[in-house]
């Protein structure tokens, strides 16, 4: 089963901070978008928050409309979405408004945890992930056990932080509020630590929309894995990959692909799809790198990604796309679909390349996307 798509909600005032230091949880929100979270939970499989917002807060996590709620039965979901909680210690109250409201709930906990949890009586699904929590594992569990496509994380700062330092979330969801919290020990956003790319890493913006007197900001991240290591962002940029595929001109006698080719700081190089510019045979990894300096010294440990893995041999022009992402100096491809025999046969560009010792990385999941503006030469 594919990982659930990550996405990360929280509210944040002028200074950075979650919440303030008094008694009772700090709304930052406004009304309107309160009702915003509402139709981001009712979208999602799942809920989840660390045990410090539940200790904190004790919030219900419920979907609040009753038309939302109608909606996701009539669709064939449950009424609420799955609740899910992540405490390594275990110390959390069984009374809490977390276990007694909405529906199934599940809590992620080592094993020493699971011994206090179920001394305790906690009424939910207490899943034991040995001596430590490592966040793939959690995900894996819901991705495969529980059939969770969509994963809201809603805080706190601690969970925020490793889910975007381990390279896990696919999307930030953050709402700036027109306060000011002004007390150093109040809990903030975002941790110390080192995030993929450093500093001078951009995320990518896809929104901005005023929610009331709230600012939403959605942003996904753009740091490419590194060798075999899939992050968010490769999932991200195989997709614009796959959408860049659907703008090629069609074709009888060539298949229809895209490409991105992505710095390791997350930044664009270039991009490119088949058949590009009135070219008639110009392939998609060979158009993009057209648009780059051959000595662009960032090409090293760019990321090539291609909704159709690179060729091994053509007719139409000398050089293979797999030879021309080695000369380049490219170390890593990520695809989404393995090129059938439809026009050359064994046409193993991943065979090329990782003879080389180039990192080629294959996501299924995006299979289906990169196939749907090429159904006319499958057979479809
Ligand atoms: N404004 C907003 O949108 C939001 C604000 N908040 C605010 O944030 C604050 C809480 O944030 P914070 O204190 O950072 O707490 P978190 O909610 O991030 O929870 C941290 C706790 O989660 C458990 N945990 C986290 N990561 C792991 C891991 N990898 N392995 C095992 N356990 C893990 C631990 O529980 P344990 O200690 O049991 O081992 C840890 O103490 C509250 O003040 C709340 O009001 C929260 C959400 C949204
Ligand atoms: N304070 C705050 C948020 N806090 C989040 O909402 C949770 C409580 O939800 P509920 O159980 O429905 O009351 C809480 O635990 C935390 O995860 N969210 C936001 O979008 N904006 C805000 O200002």
């Amino acid at each position: 089963m594919p990982q659930p798509y990550v996405l990360l909600s929280a509210a944040v005032s002028l200074d950075g901070y979650l919440d303030d230091t008094g008694p009772g949880r700090l709304l930052l929100s406004g009304p309107a978008d309160f009702d915003r979270v509402d139709e981001v939970r009712a979208g999602s499989d799942a809920i989840l928050i660390g045990a410090g917002t539940l200790r904190t807060d004790n919030p219900r996590l419920l979907v609040n409309s009753p038309e939302r709620r109608a909606a996701r039965l009539a669709a064939g979901l449950p009424e609420y979405p799955l609740k899910v909680t992540v405490s390594a210690s275990g110390d959390l109250d069984p009374e809490a408004r977390f276990w007694h409201t909405g529906g199934e709930k599940v809590v992620y906990t080592t094993d020493e945890g699971a011994k206090r949890l179920t001394e305790a009586g906690i009424a939910a699904d207490v899943v034991p992930l040995g001596s430590d929590l490592p966040w793939p594992a959690v995900l894996a569990h819901l991705g495969d056990v529980r059939g969770v496509r969509r994963l809201m994380v809603e805080g706190g700062g601690r969970v925020h932080t490793q889910f975007l330092q381990q390279g896990l979330a696919d999307e930030l969801q953050l709402v700036l509020a027109p306060l000011l919290v002004g007390e150093p020990d109040a809990p903030r956003m975002f941790g110390a630590g080192a995030y993929p790319g450093g500093p001078r890493s951009r995320m990518r913006l896809l929104e901005t929309r005023p929610v009331g007197d709230v600012v939403l900001m959605r942003y996904v991240p753009s740091v490419p894995g590194t060798g075999p290591a899939v992050s968010a962002a490769d999932r991200h940029w195989l997709d614009l990959a796959c959408a860049l595929a659907a703008e090629c001109p069609p074709s009888e006698t060539a298949f229809s692909v895209g490409a991105v080719i992505v710095a390791a700081d997350g930044t664009e190089l270039a991009r490119g799809h088949s058949r590009q510019a009135g070219d008639p045979v110009v392939h998609a990894e060979e158009a993009a790198l057209a648009g780059l300096d051959p000595a662009d010294p960032r090409l090293s440990s760019a990321t090539v990604y291609s909704s159709l893995e690179p060729c091994a041999r053509r007719a139409s022009r000398p050089a293979p796309c797999a030879r021309l992402i080695l000369d380049a100096g490219v170390r890593r491809v990520v695809t989404a679909w393995r090129e059938p025999d439809t026009f050359v046969e064994a046409a193993d560009g991943t065979g090329v390349l990782t003879a080389k010792g180039v990192d080629v990385v294959v996501l299924p999941e995006y299979e289906e996307r990169a196939k749907a503006p090429n159904g006319h030469l499958l057979g479809r």
